[in-house]
């Protein structure tokens, strides 16, 4: 992106670490480009410390000059943040959210702009390894959108689409699925100690697996149902641990999760 391009963060916490980090890692950036706004004082100083960026209290400060504002606090304070914002905002300044729910129809109307992308990311964006799943308001420019694109393409994964209502969908499966997955790694860590391994090696068993497994199905494309089945012996062990699974209802209940994350995120959408 051009070196003399301002980018702002408002609101300073794990989705925006994540977004910054992800940003110079991968030279999209340099830390002069960013500044970031948070009200506590020792998150601003760690966030200067760390990634040696400009910080601010005040949003209004972060977002004037700023080609890209990021949105990234949380859905219950975008109300009042918007109320802020309204008025103070470039023409031509591109609105990146990232927050749950809040679409672009009320952001626009919100902050009385046009030029909006709303994302739905995830914490492996730590790592370079997110899931981005966004969508652009018809008045983003093609360069905004070219940005857009190289900016969340830095997190990891990114899919662009036409209807708003999939992000919504979208977060109750990569949004919050990190959460699902922890939970799942956690619970299968946790049976290896009971069975007496040490945590350390319940850890490199269960995550190894996961990890290879993922790669697995990457590689070969088949159906997880024939990848099981290669498991799955006549009369052996994974059969009657697999009959487990399903006498706990592992598969509705995993369905049940996902829809209550997405109604819970249309319902987030409705604070602002
Ligand atoms: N975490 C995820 O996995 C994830 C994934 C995708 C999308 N999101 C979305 O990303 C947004 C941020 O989530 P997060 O997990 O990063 O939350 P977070 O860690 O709580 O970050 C929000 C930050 O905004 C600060 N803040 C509060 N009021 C503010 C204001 N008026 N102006 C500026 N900053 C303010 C908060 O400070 P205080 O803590 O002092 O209040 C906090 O540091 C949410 O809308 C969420 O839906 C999160
Ligand atoms: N974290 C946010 C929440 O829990 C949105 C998806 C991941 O609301």
């Amino acid at each position: 992106m051009r070196s003399d391009l301002q980018m702002a963060f408002i609101g300073s916490g794990v989705m925006a670490e994540a977004m910054i980090s992800g940003l110079l890692a991968k030279k999209v950036v340099t830390a002069d480009q960013i500044i970031a706004s948070d009200p506590l004082e020792s998150r601003r100083l760690y966030m200067q410390q760390t990634y040696s960026i400009r910080t601010t209290s005040h949003n209004t400060e972060a977002i004037q000059g700023a080609a890209i504002a990021v949105l990234s606090v949380k859905p219950q304070v975008l109300g009042s943040l918007m109320q802020t914002l309204r008025g103070k905002i470039a023409l031509d300044t591109l609105i990146m959210s990232i927050v749950a729910g809040a679409s672009i129809t009320s952001l626009s109307q919100g902050l009385n702009h046009a030029s909006i992308v709303r994302a739905m990311p995830n914490t492996p964006a730590q790592v370079g390894m997110g899931m981005t799943v966004w969508s652009a308001s018809p008045e983003v420019t093609e360069v905004q959108h070219s940005y857009s694109k190289i900016i969340l393409q830095a997190l990891g994964e990114e899919m662009e689409v036409l209807h708003e209502y999939e992000i919504d969908r979208a977060t109750g499966i990569s949004g919050a699925g990190p959460a699902f997955v922890f939970l799942l790694i956690e619970a299968i860590i946790d049976a290896g100690v009971q069975m007496g391994f040490t945590r350390d090696q319940a850890q490199i068993l269960t995550l190894q697996t996961i990890a290879g497994s993922v790669e697995l199905m990457r590689r070969t494309n088949e159906h997880p149902t024939k990848l099981r089945n290669q498991v799955t012996s006549p009369g052996g062990a994974t059969a009657v641990g697999l009959y487990e699974l399903e006498k706990g209802r592992i598969r509705t209940t995993i369905c049940d999760a996902v829809f209550a994350t997405f109604e819970r995120t249309q319902k987030l959408g409705k604070l602002s």
